[in-house]
Protein backbone atom coordinates (compact mmCIF):
# COMPACT_ATOMS: atom_id res chain seq x y z
CA UNK A 1 0.00 0.00 0.00
CA UNK A 2 1.05 3.23 -1.45
CA UNK A 3 0.64 6.14 1.25
CA UNK A 4 1.31 9.79 0.09
CA UNK A 5 1.08 12.98 2.43
CA UNK A 6 0.28 16.60 0.80
CA UNK A 7 2.35 18.11 3.80
CA UNK A 8 4.45 16.77 6.21
CA UNK A 9 4.47 18.98 9.27
CA UNK A 10 4.15 18.35 13.35
CA UNK A 11 0.91 16.06 12.57
CA UNK A 12 2.08 14.03 9.42
CA UNK A 13 5.54 13.69 10.99
CA UNK A 14 4.03 11.92 13.87
CA UNK A 15 1.64 9.40 12.35
CA UNK A 16 4.79 8.95 9.54
CA UNK A 17 7.09 7.74 12.38
CA UNK A 18 4.41 5.14 13.96
CA UNK A 19 3.77 3.82 10.99
CA UNK A 20 7.16 2.96 9.71
CA UNK A 21 7.93 1.93 13.62
CA UNK A 22 5.27 -0.29 13.62
CA UNK A 23 5.75 -1.50 10.11
CA UNK A 24 2.14 -0.49 8.65
CA UNK A 25 4.03 0.13 5.22
CA UNK A 26 7.87 0.43 4.18
CA UNK A 27 9.44 3.88 4.14
CA UNK A 28 9.60 3.71 0.30
CA UNK A 29 6.17 3.47 -0.04
CA UNK A 30 5.53 6.76 1.74
CA UNK A 31 5.86 9.75 -0.77
CA UNK A 32 5.39 13.31 1.29
CA UNK A 33 4.92 17.20 -0.06
CA UNK A 34 5.90 19.91 1.82
CA UNK A 35 5.82 23.72 0.34
CA UNK A 36 10.16 24.56 1.21
CA UNK A 37 12.90 23.00 0.06
CA UNK A 38 13.93 23.36 4.11
CA UNK A 39 11.90 21.37 5.35
CA UNK A 40 12.10 18.73 2.55
CA UNK A 41 15.92 18.54 4.03
CA UNK A 42 15.22 17.78 7.81
CA UNK A 43 12.47 15.55 7.23
CA UNK A 44 14.34 13.35 4.61
CA UNK A 45 16.77 13.08 7.24
CA UNK A 46 14.31 12.62 9.90
CA UNK A 47 11.92 10.33 8.93
CA UNK A 48 14.04 8.22 5.94
CA UNK A 49 10.94 8.92 3.28
CA UNK A 50 10.79 10.22 -0.14
CA UNK A 51 9.58 14.04 -0.69
CA UNK A 52 8.76 16.29 -3.43
CA UNK A 53 7.40 19.95 -4.05
CA UNK A 54 5.13 18.52 -6.48
CA UNK A 55 1.89 18.00 -4.83
CA UNK A 56 0.73 16.16 -8.36
CA UNK A 57 3.20 13.64 -7.62
CA UNK A 58 1.67 12.41 -4.32
CA UNK A 59 -1.62 12.23 -5.66
CA UNK A 60 -1.09 10.30 -8.37
CA UNK A 61 1.27 8.08 -6.15
CA UNK A 62 -0.72 7.40 -3.30
CA UNK A 63 -3.67 4.40 -3.07
CA UNK A 64 -4.14 6.47 0.42
CA UNK A 65 -3.80 10.27 0.01
CA UNK A 66 -3.39 11.69 3.77
CA UNK A 67 -4.15 15.76 3.19
CA UNK A 68 -1.95 16.70 6.37
CA UNK A 69 -1.68 20.73 5.43
CA UNK A 70 -3.19 23.19 7.90
CA UNK A 71 -7.58 23.60 7.29
CA UNK A 72 -6.78 27.12 5.26
CA UNK A 73 -4.66 25.13 2.55
CA UNK A 74 -7.37 22.34 2.11
CA UNK A 75 -9.16 24.51 -0.78
CA UNK A 76 -6.15 25.88 -2.91
CA UNK A 77 -4.21 21.85 -2.18
CA UNK A 78 -7.51 20.38 -3.16
CA UNK A 79 -8.01 22.51 -6.50
CA UNK A 80 -4.28 21.87 -7.40
CA UNK A 81 -4.56 17.85 -6.93
CA UNK A 82 -8.32 16.81 -8.16
CA UNK A 83 -7.38 15.83 -12.02
CA UNK A 84 -4.94 13.56 -11.00
CA UNK A 85 -6.86 11.86 -7.79
CA UNK A 86 -7.95 8.26 -9.15
CA UNK A 87 -11.41 7.20 -7.90
CA UNK A 88 -9.68 4.18 -6.41
CA UNK A 89 -7.53 6.71 -4.14
CA UNK A 90 -8.54 7.09 -0.28
CA UNK A 91 -8.41 10.54 0.09
CA UNK A 92 -8.28 11.66 4.09
CA UNK A 93 -8.41 14.35 5.44
CA UNK A 94 -6.88 15.14 9.73
CA UNK A 95 -8.32 18.55 9.74
CA UNK A 96 -10.99 20.23 11.94
CA UNK A 97 -13.97 21.78 10.25
CA UNK A 98 -13.53 20.41 6.81
CA UNK A 99 -17.05 18.66 6.07
CA UNK A 100 -17.31 15.93 3.97
CA UNK A 101 -19.88 17.03 2.11
CA UNK A 102 -17.81 20.35 1.29
CA UNK A 103 -14.81 17.97 -0.35
CA UNK A 104 -16.58 16.32 -2.00
CA UNK A 105 -17.63 19.29 -3.69
CA UNK A 106 -14.32 20.79 -4.04
CA UNK A 107 -12.73 17.51 -5.95
CA UNK A 108 -15.75 17.74 -8.66
CA UNK A 109 -15.97 13.91 -9.11
CA UNK A 110 -17.48 10.95 -6.88
CA UNK A 111 -14.45 10.20 -4.54
CA UNK A 112 -13.95 8.06 -1.56
CA UNK A 113 -13.00 10.53 1.13
CA UNK A 114 -12.72 9.64 4.98
CA UNK A 115 -12.37 12.79 7.64
CA UNK A 116 -10.12 11.74 10.81
CA UNK A 117 -8.45 13.64 13.41
CA UNK A 118 -5.90 12.03 15.02
CA UNK A 119 -3.07 13.46 18.01
CA UNK A 120 0.18 13.99 17.98
CA UNK A 121 1.05 10.89 20.40
CA UNK A 122 1.00 8.84 17.58
CA UNK A 123 4.67 9.59 17.74
CA UNK A 124 5.17 6.78 20.29
CA UNK A 125 2.38 4.91 19.22
CA UNK A 126 -0.12 6.34 21.64
CA UNK A 127 -2.21 8.18 19.23
CA UNK A 128 -5.85 8.75 19.65
CA UNK A 129 -7.64 9.07 16.61
CA UNK A 130 -11.87 8.62 14.72
CA UNK A 131 -12.89 7.95 11.56
CA UNK A 132 -15.35 8.23 9.14
CA UNK A 133 -15.89 7.42 6.03
CA UNK A 134 -18.61 9.37 3.22
CA UNK A 135 -20.75 7.18 1.43
CA UNK A 136 -18.46 6.56 -1.21
CA UNK A 137 -15.85 4.39 1.02
CA UNK A 138 -16.71 0.51 1.58
CA UNK A 139 -15.92 -0.87 4.67
CA UNK A 140 -13.11 -2.37 3.34
CA UNK A 141 -11.97 0.90 2.41
CA UNK A 142 -12.87 2.55 6.37
CA UNK A 143 -10.98 -0.67 7.55
CA UNK A 144 -7.66 0.06 5.46
CA UNK A 145 -7.51 3.85 7.01
CA UNK A 146 -8.02 2.44 10.83
CA UNK A 147 -5.44 -0.09 9.54
CA UNK A 148 -2.92 2.57 8.97
CA UNK A 149 -4.07 4.64 12.03
CA UNK A 150 -3.88 1.71 14.34
CA UNK A 151 -0.50 1.35 13.41
CA UNK A 152 0.12 4.62 16.10
CA UNK A 153 -2.16 4.33 18.44
CA UNK A 154 -6.20 3.52 18.94
CA UNK A 155 -9.04 4.17 16.15
CA UNK A 156 -12.78 4.70 16.83
CA UNK A 157 -15.46 4.62 13.71
CA UNK A 158 -17.55 8.09 14.71
CA UNK A 159 -20.48 9.66 12.78
CA UNK A 160 -19.53 12.96 11.41
CA UNK A 161 -20.82 15.66 13.63
CA UNK A 162 -18.88 13.86 16.85
CA UNK A 163 -15.33 14.70 14.98
CA UNK A 164 -15.66 18.50 16.18
CA UNK A 165 -15.84 16.75 20.18
CA UNK A 166 -12.94 14.29 19.00
CA UNK A 167 -11.10 17.38 18.34
CA UNK A 168 -11.52 18.95 22.09
CA UNK A 169 -11.18 15.66 23.55
CA UNK A 170 -7.61 14.01 22.17
CA UNK A 171 -6.98 15.90 18.79
CA UNK A 172 -6.03 19.11 20.77
CA UNK A 173 -6.16 17.95 24.17
CA UNK A 174 -1.97 16.61 24.21
CA UNK A 175 -2.07 20.60 24.50
CA UNK A 176 -3.79 20.86 27.50
CA UNK A 177 -2.11 17.76 29.45
CA UNK A 178 1.51 19.45 28.23
CA UNK A 179 0.27 22.32 30.26
CA UNK A 180 -0.60 20.33 32.84
CA UNK A 181 2.80 18.24 33.30
CA UNK A 182 4.79 21.25 32.77
CA UNK A 183 2.57 23.59 35.67
CA UNK A 184 3.15 20.41 37.48
CA UNK A 185 7.02 20.32 37.25
CA UNK A 186 7.73 24.25 37.46
CA UNK A 187 6.55 23.48 41.09
CA UNK A 188 8.43 20.47 41.33
CA UNK A 189 11.69 22.80 40.49
CA UNK A 190 10.02 25.91 42.85
CA UNK A 191 10.37 23.14 45.66
CA UNK A 192 13.86 21.87 44.62
CA UNK A 193 13.50 19.25 42.33
CA UNK A 194 16.29 19.32 39.21
CA UNK A 195 14.01 20.42 36.02
CA UNK A 196 14.55 17.10 34.42
CA UNK A 197 13.98 14.55 36.84
CA UNK A 198 10.47 16.65 37.78
CA UNK A 199 9.30 16.44 34.13
CA UNK A 200 10.47 12.66 34.84
CA UNK A 201 7.96 12.59 38.22
CA UNK A 202 5.08 14.44 36.41
CA UNK A 203 4.81 13.12 32.97
CA UNK A 204 5.27 9.43 34.60
CA UNK A 205 2.35 10.48 36.73
CA UNK A 206 0.29 11.22 34.42
CA UNK A 207 1.09 8.33 32.12
CA UNK A 208 0.08 5.83 35.02
CA UNK A 209 -2.92 7.75 35.97
CA UNK A 210 -4.08 7.40 32.30
CA UNK A 211 -3.08 3.91 32.30
CA UNK A 212 -5.15 3.37 35.32
CA UNK A 213 -8.35 4.89 33.91
CA UNK A 214 -8.21 2.41 30.98
CA UNK A 215 -7.19 -0.66 32.54
CA UNK A 216 -8.90 -1.03 35.91
CA UNK A 217 -12.66 0.06 34.46
CA UNK A 218 -13.11 2.62 37.86
CA UNK A 219 -14.82 6.04 37.44
CA UNK A 220 -11.93 8.69 36.93
CA UNK A 221 -13.77 9.93 40.45
CA UNK A 222 -12.91 6.90 42.57
CA UNK A 223 -9.40 6.55 41.54
CA UNK A 224 -9.35 10.42 42.21
CA UNK A 225 -10.64 8.84 45.88
CA UNK A 226 -7.79 6.52 46.29
CA UNK A 227 -5.22 9.33 46.36
CA UNK A 228 -6.76 11.55 48.76
CA UNK A 229 -5.67 9.96 52.17
CA UNK A 230 -8.17 11.57 55.49
CA UNK A 231 -6.68 14.66 56.75
CA UNK A 232 -3.81 13.48 53.92
CA UNK A 233 -1.77 15.88 51.69
CA UNK A 234 -3.72 15.17 48.24
CA UNK A 235 -6.88 16.44 49.52
CA UNK A 236 -5.26 20.10 50.16
CA UNK A 237 -4.62 20.45 46.73
CA UNK A 238 -7.70 18.94 45.70
CA UNK A 239 -9.43 21.82 47.57
CA UNK A 240 -7.17 24.23 45.88
CA UNK A 241 -7.21 23.20 42.30
CA UNK A 242 -11.26 23.43 42.97
CA UNK A 243 -10.61 26.64 44.06
CA UNK A 244 -8.99 27.87 41.28
CA UNK A 245 -11.47 26.44 38.70
CA UNK A 246 -9.79 23.56 37.28
CA UNK A 247 -12.26 21.38 36.19
CA UNK A 248 -14.56 24.77 35.35
CA UNK A 249 -10.95 25.53 33.53
CA UNK A 250 -10.75 22.48 30.95
CA UNK A 251 -14.82 22.47 30.94
CA UNK A 252 -14.72 26.17 29.07
CA UNK A 253 -11.40 25.52 27.32
CA UNK A 254 -12.63 22.83 25.40
CA UNK A 255 -15.98 24.29 24.53
CA UNK A 256 -14.10 27.04 22.92
CA UNK A 257 -12.02 24.23 21.05
CA UNK A 258 -15.26 22.72 20.02
CA UNK A 259 -17.25 25.51 18.61
CA UNK A 260 -13.67 27.06 16.76
CA UNK A 261 -13.36 23.57 15.12
CA UNK A 262 -17.38 24.04 14.13
CA UNK A 263 -16.27 27.84 12.90
CA UNK A 264 -13.24 26.74 10.65
N1 LIG B 1 -0.62 19.38 15.19
C1 LIG B 1 -1.58 18.63 15.73
O1 LIG B 1 -1.52 18.27 16.92
C2 LIG B 1 -2.75 18.20 14.90
C3 LIG B 1 -2.97 18.70 13.65
N2 LIG B 1 -4.06 18.29 12.92
C4 LIG B 1 -4.25 18.83 11.57
O2 LIG B 1 -3.18 18.40 10.78
C5 LIG B 1 -2.98 19.35 9.72
C6 LIG B 1 -1.52 19.75 9.69
O3 LIG B 1 -1.21 20.39 10.91
P1 LIG B 1 0.30 20.45 11.45
O4 LIG B 1 1.03 19.23 11.06
O5 LIG B 1 0.20 20.79 12.88
O6 LIG B 1 0.84 21.69 10.61
P2 LIG B 1 2.36 22.12 10.30
O7 LIG B 1 2.35 23.59 10.11
O8 LIG B 1 3.28 21.52 11.30
O9 LIG B 1 2.65 21.42 8.88
C7 LIG B 1 2.02 21.82 7.69
C8 LIG B 1 2.77 21.21 6.53
O10 LIG B 1 2.12 21.59 5.34
C9 LIG B 1 3.10 22.00 4.39
N3 LIG B 1 2.45 22.86 3.41
C10 LIG B 1 1.94 24.11 3.55
N4 LIG B 1 1.36 24.51 2.39
C11 LIG B 1 1.53 23.49 1.51
C12 LIG B 1 1.17 23.30 0.15
N5 LIG B 1 0.52 24.22 -0.55
N6 LIG B 1 1.53 22.14 -0.43
C13 LIG B 1 2.19 21.17 0.25
N7 LIG B 1 2.55 21.29 1.54
C14 LIG B 1 2.23 22.44 2.16
C15 LIG B 1 4.17 22.67 5.22
O11 LIG B 1 5.37 22.74 4.49
P3 LIG B 1 6.62 23.67 5.02
O12 LIG B 1 7.10 23.00 6.28
O13 LIG B 1 7.62 23.59 3.93
O14 LIG B 1 6.04 25.03 5.26
C16 LIG B 1 4.23 21.66 6.38
O15 LIG B 1 5.01 20.55 6.01
C17 LIG B 1 -3.92 20.52 9.99
O16 LIG B 1 -5.05 20.42 9.18
C18 LIG B 1 -4.25 20.35 11.45
O17 LIG B 1 -5.47 20.90 11.79
C19 LIG B 1 -4.92 17.35 13.39
C20 LIG B 1 -4.76 16.80 14.61
C21 LIG B 1 -3.67 17.20 15.49
O1 LIG C 1 -4.86 23.33 16.70
C1 LIG C 1 -5.38 22.80 15.71
O2 LIG C 1 -6.17 23.44 14.99
C2 LIG C 1 -5.05 21.37 15.37
C3 LIG C 1 -6.29 20.50 15.31
C4 LIG C 1 -6.18 19.57 16.48
C5 LIG C 1 -4.87 19.83 17.04
N1 LIG C 1 -4.25 20.78 16.39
Amino acid sequence: MKIGFIGCGNMASAMIGGIIKNQVTAPADILASTKTAASREKKKEELGIALTADNREVAAFADVLILAVKPFYYEEVIKEIRDVVSEDTIVVSIAPGKKLAWMEGLFEKPLKIVRTMPNTPALVGEGMSCVCGNEKCSSEDVDTVCRIFAGFGKTEIVEEDMIDVVVGVSGSSPAYVFMFIEAMADAAVADGMPRAQAYRFAAQAVLGSAKMVLETGKHPGELKDMVCSQKGTTIEAVRVLEEKGLRSAVFEAMKACVKKGREV
